[in-house]
């Protein structure tokens, strides 16, 4: 995040820039250690682990000289530099899986044991038949491929019939040689980086059967509010459906809503490659959340706690009221007004000695704390560098409140200029849908980044770079 200026706010709670607030959260969480972690179950468990440590390759990769076409295999010398056909005897038949013939190639003469057949011995040389991926035999030094003889080509699974074949030097070898691609030692990945598919593969061809890999971090994830309730089907959900004419506009009889923060954490921190203990919502009752918290932070290894909502000034914040309590469950309390919008009030604590971000219940404001604050912390955790902003051309002029980081959700076009995200309210000409209400969530649903506009900037023109955090990187390998 670049530098800014700090601004006052109503929020209780030292004032401090996005920069600020951003290194506050990293300074309490460090990687997690890495563990060795087989191959097999690397590849099946998806994205999201980081190597903990640098990878070399430990075997030759190819391991033998080997066939890449379909053919005879050749000794050039046998051919003649003209370019002109010869006719060999057909003398063996190398399949994928047959032994290198170490014997023959060792004599530094003589022809490859054919399978089945004794070894043949012809003064003017041999061909023996070899496909894609067989040991080429150590006295030979190319491959020509079948369809450029006179055999034509192989039927599957047929026997081997050809006494002869005639053939020419061709301009390619076809010879996949012993280590060209990688040799012991070569490097295959550095600390840092994410395991991909590449990855996996690529190690197991080189000779290792497991990754240091840092465990994947434990996040859970946690609701306030006594309005909530789960977002069940079926359930008492608030939501009027009686058909009357102005069906989604009546005053809910409830007060309540679907708990949609659980949710959407729970997605967020799956997404940035954190495995999820989602508690759901918890009523604002201090009791209840401190109970609620023992519960997550006894449990086995969860390495950060996150919480929404009950963090700003109201009577029954709950979070507030928890963490300006006297626990001694509770250590390293920092509530701070950060000089953002969304996203204002948050603060941060350990439970039980757990790192615990408290974010703004407001869901845009949960969604962009996550992403400037959480997203890194699991970054750090998992071992990895944090997704940084990238600049951006803006499509439109939006206006930008002056004082704090204004968050703007944004869609790239085709053309790489971001446009804002609208709600489908702003659509229709109400509502502010620009994302930059901390409550409509909905501007959220077309966004592919977030644009962070500097407190300076009171007005942001058509054509003007902004810095854009991208969304669409989870499991990103640092860039
Ligand atoms: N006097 C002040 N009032 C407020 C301030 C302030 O500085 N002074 N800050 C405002 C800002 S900015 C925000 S953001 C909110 C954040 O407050 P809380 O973290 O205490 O959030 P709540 O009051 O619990 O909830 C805010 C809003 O979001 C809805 N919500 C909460 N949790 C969920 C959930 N899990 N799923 C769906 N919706 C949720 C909640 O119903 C409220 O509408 O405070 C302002 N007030
Ligand atoms: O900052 Mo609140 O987080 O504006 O919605």
């Amino acid at each position: 995040m670049s530098a800014e200026s700090t601004t006052p706010g109503s929020t209780p709670g030292s004032t401090r820039s996005l920069t600020e607030h951003v290194a506050a959260v990293l300074a309490r969480v460090a990687a997690l250690p890495a563990e060795d972690v087989g191959l097999d179950e690397l590849a099946v468990e998806g994205p999201g682990r980081v190597l903990g440590a640098d990878v070399r390759a430990v075997a030759l990769v190819p391991p033998f000289d080997a066939a890449a076409m379909d053919g005879y295999a050749v000794r050039l010398a046998d051919l003649p530099a003209d370019g002109s056909p010869a006719t060999l005897p057909v003398v063996g038949d190398l399949r994928p899986g047959s032994p290198p013939d170490r014997r023959r190639r060792a004599a530094g003469a003589g022809h490859a044991v054919v399978e089945g057949r004794p070894p043949a011995h012809h003064a003017t040389g041999a061909a023996v038949r070899i496909m894609t991926g067989a040991p080429v035999p150590g006295w030979a030094d190319a491959v020509v491929p079948v369809e450029r003889t006179s055999t034509g080509r192989f039927v599957a699974g047929g026997p081997t019939t050809e006494r002869e074949v005639t053939l020419a030097r061709q301009p390619r070898g076809h010879v996949r040689h012993r280590g060209e691609d990688v040799r012991p030692g070569d490097l295959l990945g550095r600390a840092g980086d994410a395991v991909t598919p590449a990855l996996v593969a690529v190690a197991a061809s080189a000779g290792l059967t497991a990754l240091p890999v840092r465990r994947r971090p434990r996040v859970a994830v946690l609701s306030t509010g006594s309005e909530l309730v789960p977002a069940r089907v079926g359930s008492s959900s608030p939501v009027r459906h009686d058909g009357l004419p102005d069906e989604g506009r009546a005053a809910d009889p409830t007060g309540l809503i679907p708990d949609s923060n659980s949710l959407l954490l729970a997605a967020l921190a799956r997404a940035a490659g954190a495995d999820v203990v989602r508690v759901g919502a918890v009523p604002d009752d201090a009791d209840a959340l401190r109970a609620a918290l023992d519960r997550v932070a006894a449990g086995p290894g969860v390495d950060l706690l996150v919480t929404t909502g009950g963090v700003s000034a109201g009577a029954s914040d709950v979070v507030r009221a928890v963490l300006d309590g006297d626990d001694v469950r509770l250590a390293d309390v920092e509530v701070a007004a950060v000089a953002l919008r969304p996203g204002r009030p948050q603060a941060l604590a350990r439970w039980r000695g757990v790192p615990w971000v408290a974010l703004p219940g407001n869901p845009v404001s949960a969604f962009v704390s996550f992403a400037l604050f959480v997203r890194p912390a699991v970054a750090v955790l998992a071992g990895r560098e944090p997704v940084r902003p990238v600049r951006r051309t803006v499509a439109e002029a939006w206006p930008s409140p002056p004082g704090r980081t204004h968050v703007v959700p944004v869609r790239s076009l085709p053309s790489g200029v971001v446009e804002r995200a609208v709600s489908p309210g702003a659509v229709r000409g109400e509502g502010p849908g620009s994302g930059a209400a901390g409550h409509a969530t909905s501007a959220l649903l077309g966004a592919d980044a977030l644009a962070l506009v500097h407190p300076d900037v009171d007005k942001v023109e058509a054509g003007d770079e902004v810095d854009v955090l991208p969304l669409d990187l989870p499991f990103g390998a640092g860039a």
